[in-house]
This record gives C-alpha cells, structure tokens and sequence, in this order.
C-alpha cells in the first residue's frame, strides 16, 4: 500500500474519535491537529494543509447537526472529500482510444524513472488490448538505448532506436511512422532526461513534439522530492498544453503525499504512480479510491462508483436477471475489475470472484490470471463469447483458442470451467427486481453473501447504502 504510514496517521486519528465518549468541538480540533501533522509529516504544502483543515471545519459543523446524527461518520466523510478536492486537479486527463495511432512522448529529468515507466505504461495499454510500441528517442544517455530495448524485450512489446543516430527529432519520426504503418495504437516517445536543467529537457520536450505531434505528453516525476513537485510541475505545464504526470517511486517515500497534492495543485492530472521498480509496479491514479484506501475504507466510500463499474445497476445487473451470463459478459467484468486498481480488496466484494479466485496475498498473480483469461477470451468468436448453449464448446472449438491465443487447452477448460462456476453462483443471487425496494430479496442477498463480504461492506447498514447509491445512481 503506497503511503501507508500518511494513511496509518490519518486513520488513526479518525479512529481515536472512537474513543471519545462525546464527539464535541475540542475532539473534532485534536483529530484536525493530528491529521495537519501528518499532511505536514508528508511533505504537503502548508497552504494546502491549511485549505484541507478549513475545508473540514467549514463542512463539519457539529452544533447544527440533528441529534442522533452519527458525528464520527460525518467528519470521516468531510476528512475523504476534503483529501478527495486536495488530490483533484479538476481537470480530465487523455486516455489513449483503441484503433486510432495515439503517440505518447514521455519527458522527465535523469533518474526519474522515466525509462522504467515507458515500459510499464506500455505494458499496461498492452493488457488492455491495444498495440504499444516504444521508440527511444534519448540519444543524450550512452545506455539509454540499450536499457529501453531491454525492458522491451523483457515485456515483448516491438522497440525503434539506434545506436549510431544522434539525431532525437530524426529517430523520433521515423520510429513514430514506423510503428503507425504497422498499425501500432499506442506509440511511446521516450525522450531524453536531464539532470536538474529543466529548460534543455523543455526545450528538447517542444522539438520532439513539435517532430511527432503527440497526442499527449507525459512527465514522469520522482514522488520523493515531495512538495518540490509543485515548481516542476507548473513549468511543465506553462510548455505542454497536453500533458498528464506519472509519479515514480511511491513505494518507499515518507514525501508521496507532498508530491501528489503539489501536482494536483498546477491542476496537472496524475494518471499512474510508480509503486517499485518492476513492471506491474504501475498503479492507476484515480483520486477517490485511492483516498479510500489511503483511509483504510478502501472497501466502501469511494468504491461505490467502482461497484457500479463493476456491476452497474442498469447495465450488468438487467443483463444477468435474464440468466444468461455469458462469457462476454465475463469479459466485461474483468475490464471493469483490471481498471480499478488492486483488485485484492475488490475482488472478495464481488459473489463469486471471491477467495476461491484470488487467494489472500496472491492477488499479483490473481492479476495476471485475469489477464491470461483475457487474452484466451480474446480468442473467441462473437458465437462463442455470447453463447448460452453448454454443448457449443467443443474439443475442437478449445483446440482453435488456445492456438489463437497461444495458451495451453487445459487453460481454455479451466477458463470455461471458471465460467460456469461463476454463472452458477450469480444464478443463485437474487437480482430479480431492484434491490432497494424488496426487502425479500435484500435478505437473500445478504444470505448469498460470503460472510467476509458483508464485513467488508460495513454490515447490514453498508451494504444497504450501497444498494441504494446503486439503484438511485443515473450513468
Ligand atoms: N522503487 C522504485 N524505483 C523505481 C521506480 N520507477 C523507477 N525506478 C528505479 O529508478 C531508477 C531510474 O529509473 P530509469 O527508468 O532508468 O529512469 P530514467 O528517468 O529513464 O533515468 P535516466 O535513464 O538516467 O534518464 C532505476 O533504478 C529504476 O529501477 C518506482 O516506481 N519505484
């Protein structure tokens, strides 16, 4: 978990309220102190702790609240939303769309972690079914070539570059067109770092850009300079109109908060963070779950819009009342899931991905089971995938997908297999009429549930919130 210890503090403090037998104004000061602290522990900026504590205050006001109104709760509340606009920089970011050739130039200063991240980013679209390829256009570092065509190779995604050309503009183009002939959707400018001259890395930043005319450009910061992201950033933004950041090396440093927040503040989006050095050390940045789990509520406030991702009330949830629960369907779910972050915690809210899928502690490799089944699904035909007749999967129907895919056929069974086990749970469920207005069905539910799960979902009472989020939520 990246910041664990801002996290920790934080949750302590809203924890000690739990102690306090009358929540009043001076218990509701002591956690606001507590929670400053730790910002300020954190490397966040002064002025943006300052806006966050006045942002509670001004939300929280205990003397109007009517009695019998849990208090813990509506400060705990005020504390995640308050975290949730201090991490937002109220601005969309570009995601690549499949099919069309997207070129993403990444720019950073020497030891960022640049290189590492092209990869990882690359790698990540790649699971996502798009077609990445990496051109190095860092002709400033001797190894720099040698080091993105071995990440490349290491994650098998097709690499551009030279040894002999000095020229950056001149790989960069031809590697840009290159890969569009092939019709590569994602095209990864890695261009080269500097060491601490901002102004010869953005200068070089408007001429590769200017070369390959990209769809985005990235700037990947190392999260442990902590607040000192802020100036980064902003010159970043004066030179690129188009620019989201990655921030690297969350795993071990005390200042992620600071720099996440002071990126946030140029209104920059953060898209992933770096959570180590290997490859699927590569998290989606998504402000609200990530304040969930910062909280350690990871399972519910934030997650609702997750839950809905997941099984949306009025898109999954009419198509399996119809009992059909198709392998398409399946699919579905796993993008939806693949998009939210650690799926560990998710997974065991969700009936029938539960703990028989993911083990405790193995959701790395849960991850890319997820991923092998994607890509042996990706192997079906329209037939296949939208089929309901059992008898359709034939031998030799599993020994064509797992040549087009290029995995072993018991993979293919156990994929089916897994299939039906799922569809036989959510045949169980009772997702016949919507949830909120029968008790009935709300009871089955409840009584369908693993019975971690409904802990997970804060009880009776959370569970029933989340329902009514679900149904009364409009997509
Ligand atoms: N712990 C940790 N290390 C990382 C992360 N991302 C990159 N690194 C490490 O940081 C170091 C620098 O990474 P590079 O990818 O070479 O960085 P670069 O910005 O391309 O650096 P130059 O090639 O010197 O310009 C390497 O040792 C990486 O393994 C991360 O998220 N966490």
């Amino acid at each position: 978990m990246v910041l664990a210890q801002l996290g920790g503090s934080i949750a302590r403090a809203l924890a000690r309220m739990k102690d306090a037998t009358v929540v009043d104004d001076k218990v509701l000061a002591d956690c606001l102190n507590e929670i400053s602290r730790a910002l300020l522990q954190a490397d966040v900026r002064f002025e943006t702790v300052r806006d966050v504590k006045a942002g509670i205050k001004s939300t929280v006001n205990l003397d109007a609240l009517a009695a019998g109104t849990d208090k813990r709760r509506v400060i705990h509340t005020a504390v995640a939303g308050e975290l949730c606009r201090m991490l937002d920089p109220g601005k969309p970011a570009f995601t690549p769309s499949k099919g069309k050739p997207n070129v993403v130039m990444f720019v950073g200063l020497q030891g960022s972690g640049k290189t590492t991240t092209c990869t990882k980013y690359a790698d990540y679209y790649r699971w996502k079914g798009f077609s990445p390829a990496l051109v190095c256009a860092d002709t400033f570092q001797a190894d720099a070539f040698d080091q993105l065509k071995q990440n490349a190779a290491k994650a098998k995604i097709p690499f551009y570059g030279s040894y002999i050309e000095s020229d950056p503009m001149k790989i960069a183009i031809e590697g840009v067109d290159k890969f569009r002939k092939e019709k590569c959707d994602l095209i990864i400018v890695d261009t080269s770092g500097r060491h601490k001259q901002e102004a010869a890395l953005f200068e070089q930043m408007l001429q590769v850009s200017e070369a390959t005319k990209p769809n985005l450009v990235i700037f990947v910061m190392d999260g442990s300079i902590g607040q000192a992201a802020f100036d980064q950033a902003q010159a970043f933004k004066q030179s690129a109109s188009i620019g989201s950041v990655i921030i690297t090396k969350m795993d071990g440093h005390a200042k992620g908060g600071g720099a996440l927040s002071a990126v946030a503040a140029t209104r920059s989006p953060v898209i992933f963070i770096g959570t180590g050095e290997h490859i699927p050390n590569f998290e989606v940045f998504d402000v609200k779950p990530f304040v969930s789990r910062l909280l350690g509520m990871g399972d519910l406030s934030g997650l609702m819009d997750k839950i809905q991702d997941v099984m949306p009330a009025d898109e999954v949830l009419p198509k399996l009342t119809k009992g059909a629960f198709t392998l398409r369907l399946l699919y579905e779910m796993f993008q939806n899931l693949q998009n939210m972050g650690p799926l560990g915690q998710l997974f065991s809210m969700i009936p029938g991905l539960s703990a028989q899928f993911i083990e405790k502690g193995k959701e790395k490799e849960g991850q890319a089971k997820i991923k092998r089944y994607m890509t042996i699904m990706d192997s079906m035909t329209e037939k296949e995938l939208d089929n309901t007749n059992p008898k359709l999967m034939n031998k030799s129907r599993i020994n064509r997908i797992a040549r087009g895919s290029g995995r072993p056929v018991k993979e293919v069974v156990d994929v089916l297999e897994e299939h039906k086990r799922i569809a036989k749970m959510w045949s169980k469920l009772p997702f016949r009429r919507p949830l909120t207005n029968n008790r009935d069905s709300f009871k089955s539910l409840v009584n369908a549930l693993p019975p971690n799960m409904l802990n997970q979902l804060g009880g009776l009472n959370g569970l029933q919130n989340m329902m009514k989020q679900m149904g009364s939520k409009k997509r």
